[in-house]
């Protein structure tokens, strides 16, 4: 150990400080200096310690080292014992993030003690995970809490906190069990996923039995579920943009359920849809249905212009029967055929489903007319405006995005009532035009009730008013409404009670006496407002024409004036005139824009068909160029073959026109031009026979051979063209000097 080879680690270390401890050995110095190098510095503390305290910590590094294995090998111990213990002697519970569960206990866990005493906790205003496709309540309280503080504004309102212990394990006791709740976030998980997503939480107790967290997560469940009593849960087809994930049923809001009465409508037509589905609901009507084989299924169609309230008699209906209401519109991206067949497979077995606007989702043509052919000349199609049709638009997006399957009419049939279609639910579909739906979607047994909504009668009208300036008692007394959930605003209102009821109990005769006056006089005042507000109904509706306004668009007018029922009343006609001259106006502007679209739809067209006669044209001309160019330049050929060929090619062109002066005079000598004419392409014996006709011609009659009957082009091209000219070129010359219209140079020597 005395000479420690240069180079290495220790020897460097000790070069470094040979002289900082000259009565440090060696021996001591080589562990000192391994262990600087692990703990820098220590070389140096160790040095101070000896030199001031006469320690030499170097001793006690066998027992450091001896203890650092211990804990190691506890840990290691415990580790494994503790997960042979999770294995054999406990149940766990693991609740996924995208799961509506992970409210439900988070929400129960907020409330628990151990979470509220937690000395490390996180902080939420919202307990919901943060799992995009959650439904997140936070509007709703926010509601109840404006509600509840009664103040003025709502910029005052705070959101409440909400403490839930942090990451890690915390015990607690449940139904006299003792229970783990564990919290833990994995980072290594995607980093697209939010900070609740990539968490997990976990429930476990100390047996082998679950029972225990099937109970909390039941508690937990209905306390969440208490929320929603007397609201109408309204689910939306979704399915995250871009993604290839299945469509679900996304959780989009909640209502205070809409009263029945609120909407308005032939009171007939209204006790015969309650008695019709309080019939189907019934349990005996399923063993009904089942024993004689027919599918539990019941649909309705609410038709009628817009605003006529087919949406709000649905969700009224949803409260009334307190079902959960599922609502997809099919000219939504995500309705295609797979989707919808992955959400209906995904209904509860009671609820109601909504299909809106069945006309709009390309439906309209029947099950015939669907072959592939026709769906994909229609899909691009533009419409009347010049634009793609919407349903178009929404196929050919989805073919973009490589979705290509839409939903065709027999395939919405099969996902409505298909055999693999779920029973027990109720389906209700709107329509805005009646006469456009396929006979097959609302045959009966698929459509069992046809409702229609019309324009606002006068009964109506008066209905309308009447349901806007009736005094209620919940807009008196807002603290008396019964959808209040907060904790706070309920202990406030049994105290209120409890309180009441002993100043009640309190009252002298003589306050007994003044109170019930008091009633007397609110109950009189009420009833003046009724007879009031029902006088006025009748004024207002003699003010509106029957049947040319929609229920949407009176209660439009009405709302504008909500707290004055006299000024509605005396502004009404006002209001017809303007609704009637706006309407007349966006009906003048919506002509003038089709009549635009339709304009440049027709140049368009006109456009796209002008181009290829602008080509044909073209190539004609390209053409006829041609022609003329190939035509000289044979004539130039015939020309310099025509000097140097033999005589019978020399007429002159005055004698050609003497000949044809002669012409009709001999009408023997045009049969032997025309036989002549006739040979021009045969071989120079015939060219020898027609010189000797020729020459016989000229004995007898005396005149000269005329210049048409000389076969010269051929004889002279046949015979004394030029090698450099190949017989193809030449044949096509002559072709075309036939067919070269009258004017042009045919190559034949023209006058
Ligand atoms: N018959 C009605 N009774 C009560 N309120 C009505 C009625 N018709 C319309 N309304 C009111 O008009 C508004 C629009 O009604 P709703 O959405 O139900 O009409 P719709 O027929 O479903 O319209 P669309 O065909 O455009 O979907 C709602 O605020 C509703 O309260």
């Amino acid at each position: 150990m005395d000479t420690i080879p240069s180079g290495t680690l220790e020897g460097a270390c000790m070069a470094e400080q040979p002289s900082a401890n000259s009565s440090m050995s060696p021996a001591i110095g080589a562990p000192n200096a391994l262990l600087d190098f692990f703990f820098p510095g220590f070389g140096v503390l160790a040095d101070a310690v000896v030199r001031y305290t006469g320690i030499d910590l170097n001793v006690y590094i066998p027992l450091l080292l001896l203890m650092g294995g211990v804990t190691l090998a506890w840990r290691y111990f415990t580790e494994y014992a503790w997960n042979l213990v999770d294995k054999h002697l406990m149940s766990t519970v693991d609740i996924r993030p995208d799961d509506e569960i992970y409210n439900m206990v988070m929400s129960w866990v907020a409330n628990q003690y151990f979470a509220k005493g937690a000395r490390r906790f996180v902080a939420n205003t919202n307990l919901n995970s943060r799992s995009w496709h959650l439904w997140r309540r936070e509007e709703e309280n926010e509601e109840d809490e404006y509600e509840d503080s009664g103040e003025a504004s709502p910029h005052r309102k705070q959101k409440p906190l909400a403490y839930t212990p942090t990451f890690g394990s915390h015990w607690f006791w449940y139904k006299g069990r003792i229970l783990m709740f564990n919290r833990t976030q994995s980072a290594s998980q995607a980093g697209y996923l939010t900070v609740s997503e990539r968490e997990a939480i976990s429930i476990s107790c100390f047996n082998r039995n679950p029972q225990v967290l099937k109970d909390l997560l039941l508690e937990a469940r209905e306390e969440y579920m208490k929320h929603d009593e007397n609201k109408t849960l309204i689910y939306r087809g979704a399915s995250r943009s871009g993604s290839i994930s299945e469509p679900f049923w996304q959780r989009c809001m909640t209502r205070t359920a809409r009263p029945f009465e609120t909407v308005i409508l032939s009171e007939k037509v209204k006790n015969e849809l309650i008695a019709d589905i309080a019939d189907y609901l019934n349990p005996a009507t399923r063993r009904w249905y089942n024993n004689r084989g027919i599918p539990y299924r019941r649909g309705y169609l609410l038709y009628g212009p817009p605003g006529t309230g087919k949406s709000s008699l649905s969700l009224a209906l949803a409260g009334h029967f307190k079902m959960r209401i599922y609502i997809v519109s099919l000219s939504s991206v995500t309705a295609n055929e797979e989707n919808m067949a992955t959400l209906f497979a995904e209904l509860p077995r009671r609820c109601i489903v909504l299909l809106e606007d069945i006309d709009t989702a390309g439906l309209t043509h029947t099950r015939e007319e669907g072959s592939s052919d026709e769906k994909d000349e229609t899909l691009g199609k533009e419409s009347n405006d010049g634009s793609l049709s919407r349903l178009g638009k929404h196929v050919l997006d989805s073919m973009k995005n490589g979705n290509s399957s839409r939903l065709s009419l027999s395939g919405l049939l099969n996902i409505i009532d298909g055999v693999a279609s779920q029973e027990g639910r109720i389906l209700i579909m709107t329509t805005n035009h009646l006469e456009k739906l396929d006979k097959a979607l609302i045959r009966p047994g698929r459509i069992d009730m046809i409702v229609k909504f019309g324009k606002a009668d006068a009964d109506m009208t008066g209905a309308i008013f009447r349901a806007i300036y009736a005094p209620l008692e919940a807009d008196e007394e807002p603290t008396a409404a019964a959808s209040r959930s907060s904790s706070r605003s309920r202990a406030l209102r049994d105290l209120d009670n409890r309180l009441l009821k002993k100043a009640v109990n309190a009252l002298t005769p003589n306050e007994e006496r003044k109170k019930a006056a008091n009633d007397d006089e609110a109950q009189r005042k009420k009833e003046e407002t009724i007879a009031k507000v029902k006088k006025l109904a009748e004024e207002f509706t003699t003010k509106i024409p029957a049947h040319e306004f929609s229920p949407a668009e009176i209660q439009g007018f009405l709302l504008k004036h909500k707290r004055d029922p006299e000024k509605a009343v005396e502004l009404a006609e006002q209001w017809v005139i303007d609704t009637r001259k706006e309407r007349k106006e966006k009906e003048l502007k919506e002509a003038e824009e089709k009549r635009k679209a339709e304009e440049e739809a027709r140049k368009k067209k006109e456009g796209r068909e002008k181009k290829p006669k602008e080509e044909d044209e073209k190539k004609e001309k390209r053409r006829a160029k041609q022609k003329t160019k190939r035509s000289k330049k044979a004539k130039n050929t015939d020309e310099s073959d025509a000097s140097s060929s033999d005589s019978s090619s020399s007429f002159s062109s005055n004698e050609a026109n003497s000949a044809s002066e002669a012409e009709p005079k001999n009408v023997k000598s045009k049969k032997t031009i025309t036989k002549t004419k006739q040979a021009k392409d045969t071989a120079p014996a015939a060219v020898e026979q027609s010189s000797a006709e020729v020459a016989k011609f000229e004995s007898r009659t005396g005149q000269q051979q005329p210049v048409v009957v000389v076969p010269a082009p051929s004889m002279t091209s046949s015979v004394s063209a030029p090698p450099s000219i190949d017989t193809e070129k030449e044949k096509g010359a002559s072709l075309d000097a036939q067919k070269t219209p009258q004017g042009a140079d045919s190559g034949y020597g023209t006058p």
